[in-house]
């Protein structure tokens, strides 16, 4: 068994919608990154590559390669699914709390769960997606922006 955990931020921007776990949830900002700025995806690839000693996210896909502007976060997670599988291992259980005032989580998490359970071949049940606020604290709280921390357990195929 091996266990990771990854942790992500992205600030709020101009824009009517943020993605989160591949869902697009309509919000009053966007948010600024050099990909769709997922950090569920983001803080899930993190823990995926910690649980197997490869890295980080910006070392698979540089900030500095064009290829990456803009680019649908879902292919960074395919892209840690298949090491993980070529390293003989399969997801256990992934754990993820987003960490902002708004939008609110709670209505999207069904599908994230879905979309996220989709890339990495697994049942829904092995999936969890919650959420929380700093009561109004920090720069989550001052609506500065959106964290998410992620656990992974991998277990042998
Ligand atoms: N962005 C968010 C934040 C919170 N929730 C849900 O609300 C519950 C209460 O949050 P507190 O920070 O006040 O404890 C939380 O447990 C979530 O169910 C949400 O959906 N989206
Ligand atoms: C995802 C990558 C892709 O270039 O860029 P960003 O979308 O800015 O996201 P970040 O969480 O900073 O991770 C670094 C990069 O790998």
């Amino acid at each position: 068994m091996r266990i990771g955990q990854g942790f992500d931020v992205h600030t709020f921007g101009e824009g009517d919608h943020v993605m989160l776990g591949g869902v697009r949830v309509p919000h009053d900002h966007g948010l600024i990154a050099h990909s769709d700025g997922d950090v569920v995806i983001h803080a899930l690839c993190d823990a995926i590559f910690g649980a197997l000693a490869l890295g980080d996210i910006g070392r698979h896909f540089p900030p500095t390669q064009a290829q990456w502007r803009n680019a649908n976060s879902r292919i960074f997670l395919q892209h840690a699914a298949r090491l993980m599988r070529e390293q003989g291992y399969a997801l256990g259980n992934a754990d993820v709390t987003v960490i902002c005032e708004a939008p609110k989580v709670g209505p999207h998490a069904q599908a994230m769960r879905e979309c996220v359970a989709a890339e990495l071949g697994c049942e829904i049940g092995r999936i969890s997606i919650k959420a929380t606020t700093t009561e109004k604290l920090g720069f989550t709280g001052r609506g500065e922006g959106i964290a998410a921390q992620a656990c992974v357990l991998l277990t042998l195929a």
